[in-house]
């Protein structure tokens, strides 16, 4: 597959993946999923990626769905198609990151918001620049409950994602990094070589015991019924963004949607 929506760049043991539609604030198109799920499955087979960086060309990490796109390809699907698409594609996308056998970073500046926030979420690790923020503001955008894939509790605490996803405000970078949820806070500028250092001091692990590892932390997760509840949460979003509540706010089309999301998250 050629790649016009993502870059898939090898660096010795690390691969890094970006986002790239720099020009609409990497917001992730039908095209850009498609893209990075190819990506997945060919660093999965490759045995020389050890770790994978999941990135953002330009400004910001990623606006989340496309929703142009997303309007103009699937506005008239019916609820049946709307469920299975999603659960393919969004919330099978952000599985399997989490699913992904080696270890991943998200390298977050400015902007990750609902779907970019679900990738950063699917990811092992979070390493943000100081002008980042995290926002999941679909509740009062578009009407809906949150993103596909509910990983916030899991990495923010309860208490905190509720704020969050109730006000639909935003999270700072070291806000984040106070909550858990971000590993490391850097400068913009040495983002990306703090992020490749991070990512190549990892690589330097047995790559099966690193499997091994992730795959028990991973099911340490599964345990506690982190797979269970992503999943009911998956129906519970697909029942929210069915009703007459979203369509009414959704009809009105995907530029306010794009303005109410900036309007929540501020
Ligand atoms: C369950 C749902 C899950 C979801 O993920 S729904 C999506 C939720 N996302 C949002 O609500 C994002 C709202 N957008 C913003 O807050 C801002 O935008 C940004 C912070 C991302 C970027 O701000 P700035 O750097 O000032 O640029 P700009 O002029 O606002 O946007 C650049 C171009 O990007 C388009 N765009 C932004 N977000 C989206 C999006 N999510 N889907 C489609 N297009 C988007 C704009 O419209 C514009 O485009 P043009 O230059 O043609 O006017």
């Amino acid at each position: 597959m050629d790649y016009n929506d993502i870059t898939y760049e090898k660096i010795g043991h690390v691969l890094r993946v970006c986002h790239n539609r720099p020009s609409k604030g990497n917001a992730q198109s039908t095209r850009l999923l498609a893209e990075l799920d190819d990506a997945l499955d060919r660093a999965k087979r490759d045995n020389d990626v050890r770790v994978l960086i999941i990135g953002g060309v330009g400004k910001h990490f990623s606006a989340g769905h496309d929703l142009v796109d997303g309007l103009e390809l699937r506005g008239n699907y019916t609820v049946e198609q709307h469920w299975d698409w999603e659960q393919e594609h969004f919330l099978g996308n952000a599985m399997r990151i989490w699913d992904f056998p080696k270890p991943t970073i998200a390298q977050v500046s400015g902007a990750c918001i609902s779907g970019g926030f679900m990738v950063a979420n699917s990811c092992d690790l979070v390493v943000a620049s100081d002008d980042a923020y995290f926002s999941d503001p679909v509740l009062h955008s578009m009407g809906a409950a949150a993103v596909e894939a509910l990983v916030h509790p899991w990495v923010l605490g309860l208490r905190k994602a509720k704020e969050l996803l109730f006000t639909g405000g935003r999270i700072s970078a070291q806000e984040g990094k106070e909550w858990g949820m971000v590993n490391h806070v850097v400068n913009r500028e040495e983002l990306e070589d703090f992020t490749l250092k991070f990512a190549e001091q990892i690589a330097k692990a047995p790559p099966h015991a690193m499997r091994m590892l992730k795959r028990s932390l991973n099911r340490t997760a599964d345990i506690q019924g982190f797979r269970g509840s992503i999943n009911a949460h998956f129906d519970t979003h697909t029942v929210s963004s069915s009703t007459k509540e979203f369509w009414d706010i959704v009809n009105q089309g995907a530029a306010s949607m794009v303005e109410g999301g900036k309007k929540s998250s501020s």
